[in-house]
């Protein structure tokens, strides 16, 4: 499944009508799948019906016709000039004897839903005027408010703020990424029965979506032991930041690595989980990780100014590494794509600036944006830049892949989740999976975890200790996109 742009979506809205999909057929879908989502939401309300002159709008009449048939009691109120399929719906509308009044005349009723079918994904410039004035009363109305597509407006200002917004063939931007998705309140998909080949689009980011990621999940044989499902070796610790490689240990233990080893200078007192094995250090010298055994790798969490020597350290044992936190050194992520040895890197926008030399107000504005910058500075190094939604990027060859995360919740957003991380991403590698595999399901295991857990005050060790359950959930096929209709609490919000 992948992240739509608008224009991405009128070329699939083409190329659906290329392959001899009547467009009238979409229009009908989708005004059949509005009056339902605000049946089955706002049952016994009533409903006005606020449509624009586009096709936006058509969805809107359609809809109308829907609600009224199902004996809702309906009001609508429409712009004047329509054409093509928005014309057939409102002659279709007519028919059933319902008549539209001009957009101008609608005053909202208390208790009466808003279904906002303004403008969707044709609008080129921010509303103004007449528009603008009638986008801020269906805000200051005391009415639920259902957006077909997009709330009218984004992605500018002014924009509606919907309690529900009900997605048309396929999730756009602003249904994930802040601040419009803050708008958009509840999502649902409707399919709207778009053929699947006029959706095929490999170029745009991939959304994670509880099948593909179920679909990853690494086995576990029958005769498994400690040391056939990988063994993680995480790299930290200073005086300020004794917690950091504590939770990515406890990270790497709760996504089911075999055994945990941790390297930390031999000063510090860990309160480490009583499973992982210690190995504490007089320096982060070029052999001082000789001998340790693991698949796999994490480094930098709380390591503070001896980072750069633990992360040279894990270097020479060339295993898969994820680099974290302090380890977000330009030089150092460098030195991984210089020796080829695989790395992830998980910096949050701040560490993502630092290592592309910019501002983090302009990564976390343009995180897609920014994980392709980095991926391409860093070839062949698997990016997760941590924010809302989580973006991973992977330059490999010529091509770049693209990923959405669509679980996790601001719930998270509290110190020490991001160890956690690390840990997780580091036990999946360890467990056989390549870093792009991993990190995807790692970033999405880890969010479903905060999503099923996620209340403002979870620590980030309880998120770790949700994760076997979480998983548990994932492969069991229990766990339901957020945008998918009749999503029970618990599941996966992006
Ligand atoms: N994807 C799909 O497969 C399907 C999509 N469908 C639906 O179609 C929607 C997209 O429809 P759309 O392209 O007609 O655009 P829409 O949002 O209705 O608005 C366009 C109108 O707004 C106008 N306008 C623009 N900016 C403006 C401004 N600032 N201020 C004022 N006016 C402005 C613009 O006129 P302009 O002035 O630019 O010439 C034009 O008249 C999509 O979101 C979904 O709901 C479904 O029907 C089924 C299948
Ligand atoms: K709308």
């Amino acid at each position: 499944m992948r992240l739509f742009t608008p224009q991405a979506m009128r070329e699939a809205d083409a190329k659906a009508v290329g392959l001899g999909y009547p467009s009238l057929l979409l229009m009908e879908a989708a005004g059949r799948a509005a009056a339902r989502a605000v049946l089955e939401r706002f049952a016994g309300r009533r409903v006005a019906v606020l449509c624009g002159k586009g096709n936006n709008g058509g969805d809107g009449l359609a809809a109308a016709r829907h609600l009224a048939l199902a004996g809702a009691e309906v009001r609508v109120f429409t712009a004047l000039e329509h054409a093509g399929d928005a014309l057939h719906m409102r002659q279709a509308l007519r028919a059933h004897g319902l008549e539209a009044e001009p957009l101008e005349r609608w005053q909202p009723r208390p208790g009466e839903v808003v279904l906002d079918a303004l403008f969707g994904t044709g609008l080129s410039r921010g509303l103004e005027g007449f528009w603008a004035e009638l986008v801020g009363r269906v805000n200051a109305a005391a009415c639920p408010v259902v957006a077909i597509d997009l709330p009218s407006g984004l992605p500018f200002e002014p924009h509606v703020r919907a309690t529900l917004t009900l997605a048309l063939a396929g999730l756009k931007r602003e249904h994930l990424f802040h601040p419009a998705r803050a708008a958009c309140g509840e999502v649902l998909l409707a399919g709207i029965g778009m053929p699947a080949r006029a959706l095929e689009r490999p170029d745009l980011p991939e959304l994670l979506t509880p099948r593909a990621m179920a679909a990853l999940l690494p086995g576990r044989p029958g005769d498994a032991h400690k040391g056939s499902v990988g063994r993680v070796l995480v790299a930290g610790g200073h005086a300020a930041y004794t917690g950091a490689p504590v939770l990515a240990a406890l990270g790497a233990h709760r996504a089911g690595a075999g055994l945990v080893t941790v390297a930390y200078p031999a000063e510090l007192r860990l309160n480490l989980p009583l499973e992982s094995v210690r190995h504490p250090l007089e320096s982060w010298s070029a052999g001082a990780l000789a001998g340790v055994r693991a698949e796999a790798a994490a480094v930098g969490m709380g390591a503070g100014p001896l980072a750069h020597a633990a992360a040279e350290a894990v270097l020479a044992l060339r295993l898969p590494t994820v680099l974290d936190a302090d380890a977000l050194r330009p030089e150092l992520v460098q030195a991984y794509v210089r020796e080829g040895v695989p790395a992830v890197i998980t910096p949050h926008p701040g560490e993502a600036a630092r290592l592309l030399g910019g501002e983090a107000g302009a990564v976390a504005a343009e995180p897609l944006e920014a994980a392709r910058a980095l991926a391409e500075r860093f070839p062949k190094v698997v990016v997760v830049l941590k924010g809302g939604p989580t973006v991973l990027a992977w330059k490999a060859g010529e091509g770049l892949e693209f990923a959405v995360n669509t679980t996790g919740n601001p719930a998270m957003a509290s110190g020490g989740t991001g160890d956690v991380l690390a840990g997780v991403v580091a036990a999946l590698m360890a467990a056989g999976l390549p870093p792009w595999d991993a990190a995807r399901l790692g970033v999405y295991l880890h969010g479903l975890s905060g999503d099923r857990r996620g209340r403002v005050g979870l620590l980030a060790h309880e998120l770790a200790d949700a994760l076997p359950e979480a998983r548990a959930a994932l492969e069991r096929g229990e766990v339901r996109a957020f945008w998918a209709w009749g999503s029970p609490p618990g599941s996966a919000r992006g």
